[in-house]
This record gives C-alpha cells, structure tokens and sequence, in this order.
C-alpha cells in the first residue's frame, strides 16, 4: 500500500499529510498524488513539466494519479478548472486522473481527494501483477 505525494517546494505537502494523519488511509494502494499550490500561478508551468516527468517514469507507469489543487483558501487561487488547463490534464490519457480543490488548511477537499483514490485502485484489484 504507498501513496507518492509530490509537488514543488512549498505546494503543501506536508501540509496535506498532516492533514491526512486525521484520516484512516490504511487501505490505499499505489497512487501518486500531485500538490499544486493553486495560488501561485508564475509556477504553473513548471510544475507541470515536472509533473510530465513523473508521468514518462517507467516505474509509476499506469499509476493512477490524483491532483490536489491545494490552497483554495486563498482569494487568489485558481480553480480546478484552471489548474487542469494549465497544467494540460486533459491530454493525460495513459492512467485514470482526478483533479482535487482542496485547503490542507482547513481540510476541505483533502478527504474526498483520498476517497477517489480509494475507489479508483479497489476497481483496479486484480488487474495489475
Ligand atoms: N493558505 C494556505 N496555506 C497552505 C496550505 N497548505 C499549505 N500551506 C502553507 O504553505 C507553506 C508550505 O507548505 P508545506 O506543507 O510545508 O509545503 P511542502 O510542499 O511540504 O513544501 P517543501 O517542504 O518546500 O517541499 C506553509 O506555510 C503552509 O502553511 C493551504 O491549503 N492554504
């Protein structure tokens, strides 16, 4: 059971794992998560090529992934809908993807991030060596 959580310096990381030590993650399998500060949006694109990187690594090959677009307590933040296009998700058509909303300062959105997760690699039992 592991969880990647990656994302540029200062995305909220740490922040998000916080937040999740409140929840009961023991059931997650393999799933990278990806934290963007939606707030700081100078460093869009290059969090999304990072993000591109991770995506032609071999060993996370297929991995489902989720985006957290994180900091949405700030009056500044990009939307979900924003992030997506910055970021270019839509042309990710190698794995099953979510995009997330979510303050890891108030907790808001970080639970149903987790959940999709959650659902997303139960339907995928059995079909991965
Ligand atoms: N307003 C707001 N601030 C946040 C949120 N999440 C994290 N922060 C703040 O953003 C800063 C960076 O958060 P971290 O959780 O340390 O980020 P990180 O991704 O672990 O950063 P690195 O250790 O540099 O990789 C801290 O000051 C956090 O308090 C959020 O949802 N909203």
């Amino acid at each position: 059971m592991r969880i990647l959580l990656l994302g540029l310096d200062n995305a909220g990381k740490t922040t998000i794992l916080k937040a999740l030590a409140s929840e009961d993650i023991s059931h997650i399998t393999p799933t990278q998560i990806y934290v963007i500060d939606s707030s700081d949006r100078k460093r869009f694109e290059e969090t999304g090529q990072e993000l591109n990187e991770l995506l032609e690594e071999g060993k996370l090959s297929g991995v489902p992934l989720l985006v957290y677009a994180n900091k949405q307590d700030l009056v500044n933040a990009a939307s979900e809908k924003e992030v997506a296009e910055g970021l270019d998700l839509n042309g990710i058509r190698d794995r099953s993807w979510q995009i997330q909303s979510c303050s890891a300062l108030t907790n808001e959105g970080v639970k149903d991030g987790m959940d999709w997760a959650m659902k997303v690699m139960s339907s995928s039992k059995g079909k991965k060596k």
